[in-house]
């Protein structure tokens, strides 16, 4: 049974502006450092907001802007900030096929396909995540029921399957600009994302308004 490790405390964020604890795992499913960031408020909310975020070396560390990666998990850290909850960040690169086979896909999206498509090419399945692990770390934690910031309904499923209850879900931000929008079309009609695209970007990578948020309240 995967077990809570260990807990310490880190200031994060520009100027060091928040905290979090980050909590380390025994017994995982898989022997990739997975982690949560537990942020002050989740540990007395009843149904802690929870993220599940896969890791994006592109886009959490250098902020591309080929996807909205970054920005998304910005946002989370802003928010649970300030009322609470917890960042589960999962190591699972290029939506589970690593950095480098990452890159060998947008050099294919490059040449014109679409992210799953080149996923296909490089002889990968659309996703190869596996959401376990997830639901292993939220156990260990002692949480049974999540408030989910997502927009992917896979994710939903599979959290569901795996045992978590999940009260409602939150939609992010829709973080569109002229480098990402063929992927985010993708990840509406391919995989159903819940992101409502008004074919408006802004060059600047600014969020658009919280109007055109996607809306999938369950
Ligand atoms: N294989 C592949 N992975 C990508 C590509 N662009 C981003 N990723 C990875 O996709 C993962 C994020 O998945 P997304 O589909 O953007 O979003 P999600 O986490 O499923 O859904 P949300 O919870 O709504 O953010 C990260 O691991 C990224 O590294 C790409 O073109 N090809
Ligand atoms: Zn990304």
């Amino acid at each position: 049974m995967a077990e809570v490790r260990n807990k310490v405390i880190i200031p994060i964020g520009k100027h060091n502006a928040h905290k979090a604890e980050f909590v380390s795992f025994s017994h995982l499913k898989d022997d990739k450092e997975h982690v949560a960031l537990v942020f002050k408020g989740a540990d007395t909310a009843k149904v802690p907001l929870v993220r599940v975020h896969s890791e994006c070396l592109t886009g959490d560390i250098f902020h591309s802007a080929r996807c909205d990666c970054g920005q998304q998990l910005d946002e989370a850290v802003e928010t649970m900030a300030k009322s609470g909850g917890i960042i589960l960040y999962l190591r699972q690169e290029g939506r589970g096929i690593g950095l480098y086979n990452k890159l060998d896909a947008y050099s294919l999206q490059d040449t014109g396909m679409n992210t799953f498509e080149a996923n296909k090419a490089l002889g990968f399945d659309h996703d190869l995540r596996d959401f376990t692990v997830a639901t292993q770390m939220l156990n260990a934690l002692n949480i049974s029921e999540i408030d989910l910031l997502t927009n992917n309904p896979e994710k939903v499923s599979a959290l569901t399957q795996a045992g978590i209850k999940i009260q409602k879900t939150v939609p992010t931000g829709i973080f569109a600009n002229q480098h990402n929008n063929h992927y985010l079309a993708a990840k509406v009609s391919v995989a159903k994302h819940t992101i409502a695209l008004t074919g408006h970007h802004d060059e600047s990578d600014q969020e658009i308004s919280d109007k055109s948020k996607g809306n999938n309240k369950s």
